[in-house]
């Protein structure tokens, strides 16, 4: 099966809170949360992915100087391969106002302990981990 490079954003706003949406239910994965992404498309570096996505579906004006590689997930869905290209994303707080589901989706600004509390797909467990980490390298 071929795998599906996706680039995959942990925006993050006051060193806390982390940007989350519902995917729609008709979708892979449908009805979980996760970390706003999407395919990466030819020609395209991740950052730039990343921008357009998080333009296009929450609506969130960001910078390619913002964004830091954090983890790279391979991961094997029974109906899909993926690549799960995560970033760490800094977001002032005058842009993180600005985000709303531009494609009718639930969102949410979850302060990190608290993300354990929602579904997400199971390629993402790591993500919790490394974003934790994180948090407590920075703050220290
Ligand atoms: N965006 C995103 N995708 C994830 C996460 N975890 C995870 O397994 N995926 C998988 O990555 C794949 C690509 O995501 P996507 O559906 O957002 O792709 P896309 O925005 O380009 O939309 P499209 O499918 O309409 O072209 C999906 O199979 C999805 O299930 C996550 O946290 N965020
Ligand atoms: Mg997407």
């Amino acid at each position: 099966m071929k795998q599906v490079h996706v680039a995959v954003a942990v925006a993050c706003v006051n060193q806390r809170d982390i940007l989350i949406a519902k995917r729609p239910d008709d979708k892979h994965q449908g009805g979980l949360w996760e970390f706003p992404g999407g395919k990466v498309e030819a020609n395209e570096t991740v950052p730039q992915a990343l921008k357009r996505e998080l333009d296009e579906e929450v609506a969130l004006p960001t910078s390619e100087s913002n964004m830091a590689p954090l983890l790279q997930i391979p991961f094997e869905y029974p109906d899909k391969h993926v690549l799960l290209d995560v970033y760490w994303v800094e977001v002032g707080i005058n842009d993180a106002l600005l985000a709303h589901g531009a494609e009718g989706q639930k969102v949410r600004w979850v302060a990190a302990e608290e993300l354990a509390r929602f579904d997400f797909p199971a390629a993402n467990a790591p993500i919790l981990t490394a974003i934790q980490q994180h948090l407590a390298v920075t703050s220290s």
